[in-house]
């Protein structure tokens, strides 16, 4: 049902600034892709240029294979929450959405369901003036839902979400995801990331860092080890570095939990069974999005502690 996002060489200059450079990346449906970068690095300068919103000093952005302008269906094609904070603040929530279908020739009918989806049927004749962030957020989805489409694109939609609006959000998109869509999101904070995207785009300064599964994404980071408790540590770790496993002790002196980086569980496993070692934990520590992603922006946020790079 969705559409591929294909961005091939895209460049931004804004004068002597490029805040994309020769970015290419591709967007698939049937899953969350995050596209993720420290503040400043061209993120939402990317989803304005696929929006035809922004023209690119070089290179391309295409939907489906054509440039989002040369698309006739519009919202019914492509839907996108961009700034939350950017709508008419004298308009209810409902007189907002209605607008936006009339004039995209969708069915008034779309946006009380949608204002059902995001939760906001109770306040769909406010102002959206007395909004809150998060409420801003919700109704901003439902802009981009109005069209019923099958491409999603939204720009930190999980800034000013409470917890419970993280948990709702984060199911939303998997759930578009799981119908064939293609959803793309930005954001600049891995953790937000972690458990909604399957796969990432990370940029730094304009330039792809990494367009990978969350999985092989994590494993850039800091190597995958295996904690091993037991009452036999000593024995246990001769045993293991014996195997070819490096073996350090965990927590103070005397501990008896090992950290072993070199063989799988598994291997771990049958070695103490073998060797009547008994066990009290056998755990994979994966490691982590967080760690990955520092490492890997280090170099390209453009402000560290204040100080311009
Ligand atoms: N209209 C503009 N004129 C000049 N510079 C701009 C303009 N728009 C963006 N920039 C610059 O381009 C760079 C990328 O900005 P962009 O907003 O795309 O980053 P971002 O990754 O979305 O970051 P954030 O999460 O902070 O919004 C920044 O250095 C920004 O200052």
């Amino acid at each position: 049902m969705g559409d591929v996002i294909e961005v091939s060489e895209l460049t931004k200059r804004y004068g002597n600034k490029t805040a994309v450079d020769r970015l290419s990346f591709t967007v698939r449906p049937g899953r969350v892709t995050g596209f993720l970068g420290p503040n400043g690095a061209g993120k939402s300068t990317t989803l304005r240029m696929i929006l035809g919103l922004d023209s690119p000093t070089a290179g391309s952005a295409t939907v489906g294979g054509v440039p989002f302008r040369q698309h006739p269906r519009g919202l019914r094609h492509v839907g996108a929450l961009l700034d939350a904070g950017h709508v008419h603040g004298g308009l209810s929530a409902s007189a907002h959405l209605s607008a936006l279908a009339r004039s995209n020739a969708i069915p008034r009918c779309r946006v009380d369901e949608v204002l059902q989806e995001v939760g906001l049927a109770e306040a769909a004749s406010r102002r959206i003036g007395g909004f809150s962030l998060g409420m801003k957020q919700r109704l901003g989805i439902a802009a981009a839902l109005l069209g019923d489409p099958p491409v999603l694109m939204f720009d930190e939609p999980i800034n000013g979400m409470d917890p419970e609006g993280v948990l709702w959000v984060r199911r939303l998109f998997r759930r578009l995801a799981a119908e064939g869509r293609t959803v793309f999101l930005s954001s600049h904070l891995m953790s937000e990331m972690e458990n909604t995207a399957d796969q990432l785009v990370v940029i730094g300064r304009g330039r792809l860092i990494a367009a990978e599964s969350v999985r092989d994404f994590a494993a850039r980071g800091t190597r995958r080890s295996v904690v091993v408790g037991t009452p036999q540590a000593a024995e246990l770790a001769a045993l293991l570095t014996a195997a070819g496993a490096s073996v350090e002790p965990e927590g103070s002196a005397g501990a008896e939990r090992l950290a072993v980086t070199g063989l799988p569980a598994e291997r771990i496993g049958a070695l103490a069974f073998e060797n009547r070692i008994q066990l009290a934990e056998l755990t994979t520590r994966t490691a982590s999005l967080e760690a990955a992603f520092m490492e890997l922006t280090a170099d390209s946020t453009e402000y560290l502690a204040g100080q311009p790079r």
